[in-house]
């Protein structure tokens, strides 16, 4: 694998004896992600209820625990890894990773079961405002989360006042700052490699892209690029995001704010070097003001097959961004 071994030792202690010793674990699953499966777990001594992730050890489980670990210190709107444990289960060698339980759920979840009022475009406002907190610490840290999709966007309880975070930091990744800077005299300029030169510096842009398919989402209830006749990504929507072809259909679009608009458009930029950045976006008015309560009609992605055909489409969106 090309992760480089700095994700062989954890720079923090972690806990040899059994996540048992600690805390009561379900048989109830919360979700199954692509690297592992979350179970609900209790803290003794405590009674709290957590989140328990178990991913099999591996140089990318390793990393995905240390940069999940790292981004969640300081950071209010990342889920909180409370402790992390090597265990044997299964015969197999597992790492375990204990976090705060998001009893709120799946952000579109939430959106979708909403009876009582009218969702709003100021709603959708502060949501996109919590996203753009929490990747802006991790931009700031020159650390991109490369997988912002709705499963990984959770909240912390079903009240009004609960909180988004981030969560899910299976693909994340650290900016090649990591190695030697350029400067140092082992690099001979004239035959440094050009895959040390470009420092992937897009990985950050590509969770901006991420933001701009699920604004667009949250302010009409369908994604922006789709494939026509269903099913998972297909070559038309391919060219579609790579055109960066989309539209704002009147009857949808006719309520929502100009401003929330030009920032989609902003985001969806094609080309990752004239993408606009994460403090761009929060300085943005739209982000820092008060915007129009206009009820947003998110029918769309009440219907089930609807959100599951979406889900499908984010994933290849951000996969085709990475
Ligand atoms: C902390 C982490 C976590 N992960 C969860 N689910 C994961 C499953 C894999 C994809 N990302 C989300 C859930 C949670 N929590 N809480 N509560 C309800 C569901």
């Amino acid at each position: 694998s090309n992760i480089s071994e700095k994700y062989r030792q954890f720079p923090f202690p972690t806990r040899r004896n059994a996540v048992t010793d600690e805390y009561e674990v379900s048989k109830e699953s919360l979700g199954v992600g692509i690297n592992g499966k979350v179970l609900t777990c209790w803290q003794r001594e405590t009674r709290r209820k957590c989140a328990l992730k178990i991913l099999k050890d591996s140089d990318k489980a390793r990393r995905e625990v240390i940069l999940h670990k790292k981004a969640c210190d300081g950071c209010d709107y990342i889920v909180k890894v409370l402790d992390v444990y090597e265990n044997m289960y299964a015969s197999n060698r597992c790492l375990l990773i204990v976090m705060e339980c998001m009893e709120g759920g799946e952000l579109f979840n939430r959106i979708r079961q909403r009876q009582d009022k009218p969702y709003t475009e100021r709603e959708a406002a502060n949501v996109i405002s919590m996203i753009a907190k929490a990747v802006a610490h991790l931009h700031h840290m020159d650390m991109a989360h490369r997988d912002l999709k709705p499963e990984n966007l959770l909240f912390t309880n079903t009240t009004d006042e609960a909180v988004l975070k981030l969560t899910d930091f299976g693909f994340a990744k650290e900016g090649n700052n990591e190695q030697r800077p350029l400067n140092t005299p082992c690099y001979t300029p004239y035959y440094v490699a050009p895959e040390i030169l470009s420092n992937d510096k897009y990985d950050k842009a590509c969770d901006i892209w991420s933001m701009g398919v699920i604004m667009y989402i949250l302010l009409c209830g369908y994604p922006p690029f789709f494939s026509t006749h269903g099913g998972a990504i297909s070559a038309g929507m391919k060219t579609k995001i790579k055109a960066g072809e989309y539209q704002f259909p009147k009857a949808e679009w006719k309520n929502v704010s100009q401003e929330a608009k030009s920032i989609i458009q902003k985001m969806l930029t094609v080309d990752p070097a004239n993408r606009v950045t994460i403090d761009w976006i929060m300085r943005c008015p739209w982000l820092t003001g008060t915007v129009p309560e206009t009820p947003i009609d998110i029918r769309p992605m009440l219907d089930a097959e609807n959100y599951e055909q979406m889900r499908v489409e984010i994933a290849a969106a951000n996969h085709a961004q990475r």
